[in-house]
């Protein structure tokens, strides 16, 4: 048969036509769902804006606190954060701060429509925090980069808002610096009784320096600034820095030198990615190398293990470059403990004493506690009658113990301020 007719007969076949249907609407639709996938990509390519935020980002959180906030409020799925609060009395509030479930949401800001994905990988840890890695999509009709930044910029500001007056104290966990507790209220500065002058000439010093980057950039000198406070315990080198903090509206990064697993690479590391506007804190510095000369049991628990050279640390303080200003705090009860080249200029520009009170000092918080400025007079020349050394953690003791007694029985009872704790 010619091949014509072939076809002809062909098409008179009903199954033939059923078949040929068939592979025509498949076809049609494989092309029709092609179609609408290239533009559907083609949409969202050039109609759509895509932000992603990864749980490692720092606006991470203050972004989903702010989606809950303002944005997607009327979402019904959510997760729980529990964070405590401390008040002025020391009592510890929890709180607990819902943020969007993983999934999806949806939100409307400055008039667009803002779908939220927040997913997350459940083969991918985080190592540095130990939780599943996520992330956060915000997707959006038009090209308004925009109204990204204005989200970001919002929720920033909001999470600053929430630390307002409080200073964040961060320890080091891994790699990174974390928050450690609750956020502190500040202390006012002058509630620290140093011996007349002092708390202003450090203010005054610090403020010298983050207010004049330019002198130290004009000079080649790294922009960073050494404090080192000495003096027996209990006088209030950990109180003053914190309060000292407070009045700069920094935080504080506490570093442990004498922390197993500190090696210099991380202590490096860790002075490199301090948060912005911290103070870096050494407390009790002499601890850190004191027990390698010694011989006792300490030095052999911690043998072989990984901690801070004592050069480690020279090279770390030096190797502190950073554009902003970088404050270090090192605190110690013995000063002679030191070696010279940890105290020179470069390392530690200002090296102050605060020691056992002085009259003005015992006046100055009798004062500040029973606000009766006769009495304080003779309360203070009291003690200092005694010619015995008192600090004024001893003085803050002792007036608690008599928080409910008149200024006269205050006065009566100094023998009992050696006494106490
Ligand atoms: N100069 C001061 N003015 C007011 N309070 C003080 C002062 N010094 C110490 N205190 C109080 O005494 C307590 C202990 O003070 P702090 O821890 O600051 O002393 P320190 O010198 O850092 O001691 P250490 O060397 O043991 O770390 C705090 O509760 C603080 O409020």
């Amino acid at each position: 048969m010619p091949i014509t007719e072939y076809i002809a007969s062909l098409s008179q076949n009903p199954y033939f036509g059923a078949g040929f249907g068939l592979f025509g609407v498949g076809a049609g639709a494989a092309i029709l769902r092609k179609g609408f996938q290239t533009s559907m990509m083609l949409f969202r390519r050039h109609c759509m804006i895509t932000l992603e935020v990864p749980c490692r980002d720092k606006s991470y959180q203050w972004l989903l606190h702010w989606i809950t906030q303002k944005g997607a409020r009327k979402t019904q799925h959510l997760s729980v954060e529990t964070s405590f609060l401390q008040k002025d009395t020391g009592q510890i509030k929890t709180k607990y701060d819902f943020i969007p479930s993983v999934g999806q949401h949806f939100f409307r800001y400055q008039g667009a429509w803002i779908k939220v994905d927040r997913t997350r990988e459940q083969q991918t840890l985080d190592l540095h925090m130990g939780i599943p890695f996520e992330t956060v999509t915000l997707t959006s009709f038009g090209s308004n980069k925009q109204l990204y930044y204005d989200i970001l910029e919002e929720a920033r500001t909001m999470a600053l808002k929430q630390h307002e007056g409080m200073t964040v104290m961060y320890t080091a966990m891994g790699s990174e610096w974390r928050p450690f507790g609750h956020p502190r209220r500040r202390r006012p500065l002058h509630s620290v009784v140093l011996r007349n002058g002092l708390t202003d000439k450090i203010l005054a010093d610090c403020l010298d320096f983050i207010e004049n980057p330019s002198w130290y950039t004009d000079r080649g000198i790294p922009y960073r600034r050494g404090y080192l406070l000495y003096g027996p315990p209990g006088c209030g080198k950990s109180s003053f820095i914190m309060a000292l903090a407070g009045e700069l509206e920094y935080n504080i990064c506490v570093l442990n030198l004498s922390e197993r697993g500190l090696t210099d690479d991380r202590l490096n590391h860790l002075l490199s990615v301090a948060p912005q506007q911290s103070i870096i804190l050494l407390e009790d510095i002499d601890a850190a190398f004191a027990s390698r000369e010694d011989t006792s049991m300490q030095k052999a628990a911690y043998e072989g293990l990984n901690r801070v050279t004592f050069s480690g640390l020279l090279n770390c303080l030096d190797g502190v470059a950073s554009t902003e200003a970088r404050i270090v705090f090192m605190t110690t009860n013995y000063l002679e403990r030191l070696d010279p080249a940890l105290v020179r200029p470069g390392r530690v520009d200002m090296k102050e004493y605060v020691g056992y009170c002085d009259e003005s000092q015992v006046e100055l918080m009798f004062l500040r506690f029973y606000k009766d400025a006769e009495h304080a007079k003779t309360f203070a020349r009291k003690v200092m009658e005694t010619k015995k050394n008192v600090s004024p953690a001893q003085i803050q003791g002792y007036f608690m113990f008599h928080k409910h007694s008149s200024p006269v029985e205050v006065l009566n009872n100094i023998d009992v301020i050696w006494t106490l704790g």
